[in-house]
């Protein structure tokens, strides 16, 4: 049914390669790097949304029951995401580039600003000086792990102003597959979208610095890909990468993390923020390898994996402060109480900015609320884990064109959280699991926010959890606020070493208000967190082996909240 579908398309006049030469040329050199145009992308042709077809955003691809090429709906999120921050990503570049030609051509300019530079469009002839034009050059993407092509066909349908797609994948069936489902998009997905067949290690190694947007979809960990990929990304560009080994970097198994990642993961109500700044430390651990550092856009747990989105940049000074980037996690294993300590420390006699070896540990043997031991973990990112304007932007840009996005709710929802949390306050408490050390009634998450706005401290929540806490207050007066707390609603006091005993026998150095503070929780208009639309949306069997989910079976899906019709955009047509 496929295969005759595919091929009928294939003698569409509207799309015959013979009368096409965009088409006529993929067809005899489909792994060539062919140039691409900037002009935004035209509308796509109707797609028939045939059998056996699949319908996500603008793109429709061929279903494959046997799974021998990988497709799960679920990352409709993950891909819906990353088209955002994609639009958002040209509409910055080219922002940066007008600012640099106001500036001038030959303003003194700091050598990481050029680094992050585009290459301009450069015009000129012999008597012309050269002139940058007011267009940047159309951003080249690599889908470095494509599988069916559907993310890489998506870009290029979706995003106004892409360049070429470059889709490699090392598996011949998930190229051929690609190849149709390029072919079945037709113009202009068939002349952007490169397929490839190669290892994406060897290909990103051998194209260094050329793309100015590499993505990483791997199944489980991005690992062993990222050494080559931060060598691939141009100087600005952009790294989009998933992990979905969320056990190994949730703490499930500590040692296979420090493998692979070369950070310990602490269990704690945290771990997928944790997850998320293992693998931000780890990218920059390879990029600095390399002169080159990482600014993180936005970083998200969505799901059942996590998905950065960083920036790459050179400069070898920079570089030289990457250890006041990263920081240990000391957390108590008797309160959960947690502590950072960066790597590094500023010499504060040097002017050089250079980072030297820090002091030994800030924490104590014994933790001083509840006198129990500490565990070590980390190394992890330390900085800010969103560029919290640029993720405002992205979210109104997904607000305007709503109907764009088939994860509409779900994708709105991650940046109203994210664009809402506290950037200077790593990792976060939970409010359920300080009341549970203390076996004492909820403040409501409102009288704690107050608490803490009233004695002069920020807070925020998370968008890894609806009950996470994040505070740049010190543990000590978060405690501090609790104590208050259970002095109003006294508790019955526990045997022996439980940590309550000894943190409820300190009396509180800070008197607490719970009356509402100016600033604090205000009903939202938008929702943080939505349900998942359907059963089974999880992870998904590697191609080639059988599904135990019946992933295929159910033909369409719907967001349960705060969807317009959202379901109607995204569907599988049997
Ligand atoms: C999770 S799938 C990618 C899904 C795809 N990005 C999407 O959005 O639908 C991972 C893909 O990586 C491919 N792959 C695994 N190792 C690879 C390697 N070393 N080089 C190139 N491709 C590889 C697999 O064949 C598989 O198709
Ligand atoms: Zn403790």
């Amino acid at each position: 049914m496929t295969l005759a579908f595919g091929f009928s398309r294939f003698l569409n006049p509207r799309v015959n390669p013979s009368t096409n030469p965009i088409l006529g040329l993929w067809l005899f050199s489909c792994s060539c790097s062919c140039s691409s145009s900037a002009s935004s992308a035209p509308e796509p042709p109707e797609l028939a949304g045939g059998p056996g077809t699949i319908r996500e955003g603008r793109a429709e691809i061929f279903a494959d029951k046997s799974n021998s090429v990988f497709y799960n709906k679920a990352q409709v999120n993950n891909r819906d995401l990353s088209i955002a921050v994609l639009r958002s990503f040209l509409l910055k570049r080219q922002e940066e580039h007008d600012i640099r030609l106001v500036k001038g051509r030959h303003a003194e300019t700091p050598p990481e600003q050029h680094a992050n530079d585009l290459d301009p469009v450069v015009t000129g002839s012999e008597d012309t000086a050269p002139r940058e034009e007011s267009k940047i050059k159309a951003p080249k993407v690599l889908e470095a792990l494509a599988a069916s092509g559907l993310r890489a066909i998506r870009y290029a349908l979706e995003v106004d102003g892409i360049g070429e797609v470059v889709a490699v994948d090392n598996n011949e069936e998930a190229i051929e597959a690609c190849k149709k489902n390029i072919y079945h998009n037709a113009i202009p997905a068939s002349s952007k979208v490169v397929p490839n067949l190669a290892d994406a290690r060897v290909y990103m190694l051998t194209h260094p610095k050329e793309f100015d947007v590499v993505d990483l979809d791997p199944y489980g960990s991005p690992a062993a890909f990222l050494d080559s990929a931060v060598q691939c990304v141009a100087d600005g560009g952009i790294l989009m990468c998933s992990a979905t080994d969320m056990a190994v970097l949730a703490g499930g198994n500590p040692e296979v993390c420090f493998s692979k990642y070369g950070s310990y993961p602490v269990r704690g109500k945290y771990c997928h923020e944790m997850a998320l700044r293992i693998l931000l430390a780890c990218i920059e651990s390879h990029a600095i390898r390399h002169k080159r550092y990482i600014v993180p856009v936005i970083s998200v747990h969505m799901d059942f994996y996590i998905r950065v989105f960083v920036r790459i940049f050179t400069s070898a000074s920079t570089v030289k402060t990457s250890p006041l980037k990263i920081s240990h996690v000391y957390q108590c294993v008797g309160c959960n109480s947690f502590h950072l300590q960066n790597v590094g420390r500023i010499n504060s006699k040097d002017k050089r900015n250079v980072a030297l070896p820090n002091f030994c540990p800030t924490v104590p043997q014994e933790c001083c609320e509840c006198g129990h031991k500490f565990v070590m973990g980390g190394p992890i990112w330390s900085d800010p884990i969103h560029d919290k304007e640029w993720a405002t932007s992205i979210l109104s840009n997904v607000q305007a064109m709503s109907g764009a996005y088939p994860a509409y709710a779900k994708i709105s929802a991650v940046l109203t959280s994210v664009s809402q949390e506290l950037v200077n306050a790593p990792l976060f408490v939970s409010l359920h699991s300080l009341c549970a050390t203390l076996k004492c009634t909820n403040p409501t998450m409102a009288m704690f926010h107050s608490a803490l706005r009233n004695a002069g401290y920020q807070i925020s929540g998370s968008h890894v959890d609806p009950l996470a806490l994040k505070t740049d207050a010190p543990m000590s007066v978060i405690w501090d606020i609790m104590r208050c707390w259970v002095k109003l609603h006294p508790v019955k006091s526990r045997p022996g070493a439980d940590p309550s005993n000894r943190i409820l026998s300190q009396e509180p150095k800070l008197q607490a208000s719970f009356s509402q503070a100016t600033g604090g929780l205000v009903a939202r208009k938008s929702p943080r967190f939505v349900p998942n639309p359907e059963k089974y949306w999880g992870p998904k069997a590697k191609a080639g082996r059988p599904l135990k989910t019946p992933h295929m079976d159910n033909c369409e899906f719907r967001f349960t909240a705060n969807t317009l019709e959202a379901g109607d955009r995204t569907s599988i047509s049997k």
